[in-house]
């Protein structure tokens, strides 16, 4: 037997092995949280690869935990109920082939024979209807992993950059291997969702149609299927044992070629030819070994494939005698090479192959882009251990768990402080905030300064080095990830939609949203328009055929709808002209539960209750009169977006239910390039001070 069986599975495939040492797993995916100094932590490449397996290689139950972990159940439950479908098909097959015989063609009745025939064909339509919903929902398993591992590759990487190191293309390769997981854990799947079909469809249709078939047929094939799961545990072990040999023997071979001149001129030809027999010969050992386990395989096939249909004709004549008709032992061996047999040799196929693929390059992937902390994370966590800390943290919630509750809580932030590298300047420092329930607050503060930066720890995306962001009341970094969402929405500048329906992409964050509240939510942000363009919620949505403002609308609807009390607006109007943009805003404001707005025009700010100014790392909240009053940093900026309030940046192709026009309160009808001193009314006496200084009146 070639070991071609059990393919050897390389990370990554074509781009080879190169991962770093193992680590201590995964701890999140959503940016720098894992702990300082893990294995994985160290450089991805490079001969420290010849220490061997760790932590990761020695455990694929971490790959598919991590793998599963992205799935939603919403997803599981559909991709179930849709293979539902499937199993009527798998149940008759042999049913109606027996049938077909016995009560048909063996008796001359060719209409009935038919009947059964026909009868198979309307099932197996069905089974197909199902099989393509349930290959359309793949993208549902397979397109979160694929998130959340860029994310974390791209994080890494970034945060190795902020540390000094060079990527040298690490994060190019990554990448790709993501793809290799993405389509193996596809491959793991179907394989799983088939084998689950065939065989609840096999059991139920041969004990429909005669116990004593599934007495013969079933045993022998769980049989086969266990040992099969035995072979494979032992193979996915040896499988690594010889990506790990193979890396010693590069790692031991590469120096000693390299220095052969050396080698030959000190006369030291033995103590290199041992140097590098060693792992020549280990493996060796373990390609043996896996080959070994290899041979298993076509054996487990034959257990659980061959022997039913062997047992079914051995004991034939006996069953003959039990009342076994002629038609249900054609239809037991129906059962057999229809159901059974495809259906293992496609589970171990999807688990031996894509299986193996998928465990050993994620483990791989997982381990060369562990997430990394900031010194100063690691330090402001170490210190918490001293008795100082101990006593500042005394004002802090009792431990134990916090069931966030917004409306209640809100949003605070204490004394956050973050830098993106333990050598860089903070970019907010001591920052204090709170946002309660109904607030509408807008971020102001020059290009660079940490609006983007502040979203995302609000957000619980990043981690402060010091201080805490609390979302209902509870530590955003020890909220999980399913419960932040339900707590914030972060609409960031470059909308995301996806190649799917409108409703899909609409009601993502809430799935199964009533058709009403989607179109609501459409109508309140001003896409209805788009959406009646587009075809309406059952039209399909082609990314690249919209424009940044058509997917920003789609964006802010879908976070509209969403249950979140928070919503984020981090430049998420951007691409829509001033009149689309309030609409949009208003829309939040309206919404219940609390807005941030990282402000990118003076109306955004003027609109808003309470305005931030970030200014270095120093902050300044107040109402936007009282801060055009007292706030230098944030006179000067009105005055510079009032100098460019006339560059609206409206996206013709928008969609937006509004004119293009800008008829901001704060704008000049007619007239984009002035402020209206009218527009006064509403606003406070400073920030009407300076529309009127910026209209010349
Ligand atoms: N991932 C990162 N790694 C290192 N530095 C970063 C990272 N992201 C942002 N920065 C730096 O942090 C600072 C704050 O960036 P941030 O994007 O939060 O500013 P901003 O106020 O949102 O800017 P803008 O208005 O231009 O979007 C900038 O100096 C930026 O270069």
């Amino acid at each position: 037997m070639s070991r071609g069986a059990w393919p050897r599975s390389r990370a990554g495939g074509a781009e080879g092995p190169k991962g770093s040492k193992g680590s201590n797993g995964p701890k999140g995916s959503n940016g720098p949280r894992g702990s300082k100094g893990s294995e994985g932590a160290e450089g991805a490449e490079g001969p420290k690869r010849a220490n061997g397996p760790k932590g990761s290689l020695r455990d694929p139950r971490r790959e598919l935990r991590f793998a599963f972990g992205t799935v939603r159940r919403r997803s599981v439950v559909a991709m179930v109920l849709w293979s539902l479908l499937e199993v009527p098909s798998s149940a008759l097959s042999g049913v109606a082939v027996a049938r077909a015989l016995d009560d048909g063609f063996l008796r001359h009745r060719t209409g009935v024979g038919l009947a059964w025939i026909g009868a198979l064909l309307v099932a197996a339509t069905v089974a197909a209807f199902g099989s393509r919903r349930v290959f359309a929902l793949l993208g549902d398993f397979v397109e979160p992993l694929r998130d959340v591992l860029v994310r974390r590759v791209v994080g890494s990487a970034l945060d190795r950059g902020v540390l000094g190191e060079r990527d040298g293309g690490t994060a190019v390769r990554l990448t790709r291997q993501v793809e290799t997981v993405r389509d193996s854990f596809a491959g793991i799947i179907v394989a799983i969702r088939g084998f689950g079909v065939a065989a609840i469809g096999t059991a139920v249709g041969a004990l429909a149609l005669d116990p004593l078939i599934a007495v013969v047929v079933l045993p022998p094939f769980l049989l086969g299927f266990a040992v099969f799961l035995a072979v494979l545990r032992v193979a996915a072990g040896r499988q690594r044992a010889c990506v790990v040999g193979e890396e010693r023997v590069s790692a031991t071979v590469g120096p000693v070629l390299a220095a052969v001149r050396d080698i030959t001129a000190s006369g030291a030809e033995q103590f290199a030819a041992d140097l590098v027999a060693e792992p020549v010969d280990a493996q060796a050992r373990a390609e043996r070994s896996l080959a070994r386990a290899a041979a298993l395989r076509p054996l487990c096939f034959a257990v659980g494939g061959w022997l039913p249909a062997l047992l079914l004709l051995a004991v034939g004549p006996t069953l003959f005698r039990h009342g076994l008709t002629a038609g249900a032992l054609v239809g037991g061996l129906t059962f057999v090479v229809s159901g059974l047999q495809p259906a293992l040799r496609g589970v171990m196929s999807g688990l031996g192959d894509s299986g193996l693929r998928f465990s050993i390059t994620l483990a791989r992937l997982l381990d060369a882009s562990a997430p990394i902390r900031s010194e100063a994370a690691a330090t402001a966590d170490t210190d918490t251990d001293t008795e100082a800390d101990t006593a500042a943290q005394a004002d802090r919630p009792e431990p134990g768990p916090v069931v966030p509750d917004f409306a209640r809580a809100g949003l605070t932030l204490d004394a956050v402080t973050f830098a993106y590298g333990p050598a860089s300047e903070p970019v907010l420092s001591d920052l204090s905030l709170t946002v309660a329930f109904g607030d509408h607050l807008a971020v102001v503060g020059p290009s660079g300064i940490g609006k983007s930066t502040l979203a995302a720890l609000i957000c619980g995306l990043r981690r402060p080095d010091a201080g805490v962001v609390r979302l209902g009341g509870a530590d955003a970094a020890d909220i999980d990830a399913d419960r932040l969402a339900e707590l914030r929405v972060l609409i960031p500048q470059e909308a995301y939609v996806f190649a799917a329906t409108v409703r899909d992409n609409l009601s993502y964050l809430r799935p199964g949203a009533p058709d009403a509240d989607i179109t609501a939510s459409a109508a309140a942000v001003g896409a209805a328009g788009l959406v009646a363009r587009l075809g309406g919620l059952d039209a399909s949505v082609v990314p690249s055929e919209l424009s940044a403002g058509e997917r920003q609308l789609l964006a802010l609807a879908r976070a509209h709808l969403s249950p979140a009390p928070l919503a984020v607006l981090d430049e998420a109007t951007c691409h829509l002209d001033p009149a689309a943009e309030r609409r949009a805003e208003r829309a939040f404001a309206e919404r219940d539960g609390a807005l941030i707005v990282i402000a990118h025009r003076l109306s955004s700010a003027l609109r808003a209750d309470r305005v931030l100014v970030l200014d270095g790392v120093r902050a300044d909240t107040g109402r936007p009169d009282e801060l055009a009053e007292r706030s230098v940093l944030y006179r000067e900026l009105l005055a510079h977006w009032s100098g460019s309030a006339g560059a609206p940046s409206p996206d013709p192709g928008s969609g937006s239910d509004i004119p293009a026009h800008p008829s901001d309160p704060a704008l000049v009808p007619g007239d984009p390039h002035r402020l209206d001193p009218a527009a006064g009314a509403g606003l406070g006496h400073g920030a009407r001070q300076v529309v009127a200084d910026r209209s010349g009146t």
